[in-house]
């Protein structure tokens, strides 16, 4: 038996540790939300699209990964918005990239429903509790600007 320390917040050196990243795609002053379609205690809540990095996958490629498989987009990666935001599982962060279309529209294709939101229309959608922080700094940041 033994104590075990809290997790770091950054991850560095605990494999343990699960990741979930998540692009704010920018595109003339608007950034894109995505209505979860599952499972259903989420389905109807917007989040950023994203989600788990795989074993190996660097969270820059995982984004991109996930942005293809989801939104039918290429997108190119830019800098973190806020900090780590430790999620409700134990040992999960959730980190949030600012990101451009490359390459595509967005297509709803593991979503419910996309929406262009500009930066007064933040607050029209129903936001996953954990992603507060995001939109905030999106507000607050010079992303939508
Ligand atoms: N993608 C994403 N997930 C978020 C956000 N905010 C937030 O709390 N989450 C939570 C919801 C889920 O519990 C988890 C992401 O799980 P997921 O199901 O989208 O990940 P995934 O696509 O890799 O999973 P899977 O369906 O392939 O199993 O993170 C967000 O803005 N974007």
């Amino acid at each position: 038996m033994h104590a075990e320390s809290p997790s770091p917040p950054d991850g560095r050196g605990n494999a343990a540790i699960r990741v979930i990243v998540g692009a704010a795609i920018v595109a003339e002053r608007k950034v894109l939300a995505c209505a979860r379609s599952h499972p259903p205690e989420l389905a109807g809540m917007w989040e950023f699209p994203g989600g788990k990095v795989e074993p190996g996958e660097s969270e820059t490629g995982a984004l991109v990964r996930e942005c293809q498989e989801e939104l039918g987009v290429r997108i190119a990666v830019g800098d973190r918005i806020g900090d780590d935001i430790p999620l409700g599982h134990r040992r999960t962060v959730l980190k949030i990239f600012a990101a451009r279309l490359v390459d595509g529209q967005p297509q709803p294709l593991e979503h419910a429903a996309l929406r262009w939101l500009d930066r007064d229309e933040l607050d029209e959608v129903p936001w996953l509790p954990a992603d507060a922080p995001i939109v905030a700094a999106l507000r607050a940041g010079p992303w939508l600007s």
